[in-house]
C-alpha cells in the first residue's frame, strides 16, 4: 500500500492525513473484492522495517490499525468475513495483540471471505520464525517417541525421515499458512519492488505495480488487473495444480 505520504504531499497535506486515507482506501477495497466475490484478499498494512520511522509516524499506523479493527468488527457482525492478522504480534503492543486475537478468534469459523492482514510481518522473518516452529515440532516429536535421537540415521544408514524438516513443514508454519498462495500481488505508488513481502508465495502470482498512490486506488484499478490475470489464467492455475 505505496504512495500514502506522497498523496499526502502532492494534496498539501500533513502526512497523517495520507495515512488516513490510506486507511480508508483499504477499508473500500475489502468492500469491493466482497461485493466482486474475491475471496481471499491480504494486506501489507505495516512491515517490521516500518518500526524505523520516526515515534509519530509509528503510534499515527498503530492508532489506524485500532480504528481498522474497530470498523472491521462492526462489519463481521453482519458479514460473515474472516480476519486474520499475520506476523509477528508480539511486537505489537498488548492492547492490539488482544484485539487482533479477540477479532480473529470472532471469525475463525468464517471462509466464505478472508481478509489477513499483515502486521509486524516481513517474508524473511515468517521463513525464520517457521523453520524454528518446524524444528522444534521436530524435537517434540523425537522426546514424544522415547527416541534418544543419538544419531538420526534409521536402519538402513539414511536420513531418518521423521527427523527431517520438509517443504510441507516449513508452509504449514509460516504466518501466511492462514490464506492461500496469492493469484495477484498489486503495488501501488509505482515501485517495483517486493520489499519483503511474500517472496516466498508470490513465485507463480502475477505481479501488477500501478502508478496511482495508494489512498487513490479504487475499483477499475482492482478490475484491469483481474483482466490481466485472466488473459493468463491457464499458465497460473497450470502452476497451482502443480503445487498441490
Ligand atoms: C490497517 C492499517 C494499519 C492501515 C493503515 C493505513 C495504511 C495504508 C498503512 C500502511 C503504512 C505504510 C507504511 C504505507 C506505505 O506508504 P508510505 O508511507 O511509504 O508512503 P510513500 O511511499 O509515499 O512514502
Amino acid at each position: 500500500m505505496d504512495g500514502n505520504r506522497r498523496y499526502a504531499k502532492r494534496k498539501l497535506l500533513e502526512e497523517g492525513a495520507g495515512h488516513n486515507a490510506g486507511a480508508m482506501a483499504l477499508l473500500n477495497l475489502i468492500i469491493y473484492c466482497y461485493e466482486l466475490g474475491v475471496k481471499y484478499i491480504t494486506a501489507y498494512a505495516f512491515s517490521i522495517d516500518n518500526f524505523q520511522r520516526k515515534p509519530s509516524e509509528v503510534q499515527k499506523i498503530m492508532d489506524l490499525l485500532k480504528e481498522c479493527m474497530i470498523v472491521l468488527a462492526k462489519i463481521v457482525k453482519h458479514h460473515p468475513i474472516k480476519v486474520n492478522f499475520a506476523g509477528n504480534l508480539e511486537l505489537l503492543n498488548a492492547e492490539l495483540r488482544d484485539e487482533a486475537r479477540k477479532l480473529m478468534g470472532a471469525t475463525a469459523e468464517y471462509s466464505k471471505f478472508v481478509v489477513t492482514i499483515c502486521v509486524c510481518y516481513c517474508c524473511t522473518d515468517d521463513i525464520v520464525h517457521s523453520v524454528e516452529e518446524s524444528c522444534r515440532e521436530k524435537r517434540y516429536y523425537h522426546s514424544y517417541i522415547g527416541d534418544s535421537h543419538d544419531d538420526d540415521k534409521d536402519h538402513d544408514g539414511k536420513d531418518d525421515e521423521r527427523y527431517m524438516i520438509k517443504l510441507v513443514d516449513i508452509e504449514k508454519n509460516m504466518y501466511m499458512a492462514v490464506t492461500p498462495d496469492p493469484d495477484v500481488l498489486i503495488r501501488t505508488g509505482d515501485k517495483h519492488r517486493l520489499s519483503n513481502f511474500l517472496q516466498w508465495q508470490t513465485c507463480h502470482s502475477l505481479l501488477a505495480s500501478l502508478s496511482t498512490d495508494w489512498p487513490e486506488i479504487g475499483v477499475w484499478h482492482l478490475v484491469k488487473v483481474v483482466l490481466d490475470f485472466q488473459q493468463n489464467y491457464d499458465y497460473f492455475i497450470r502452476k497451482r495444480l502443480q503445487r498441490l
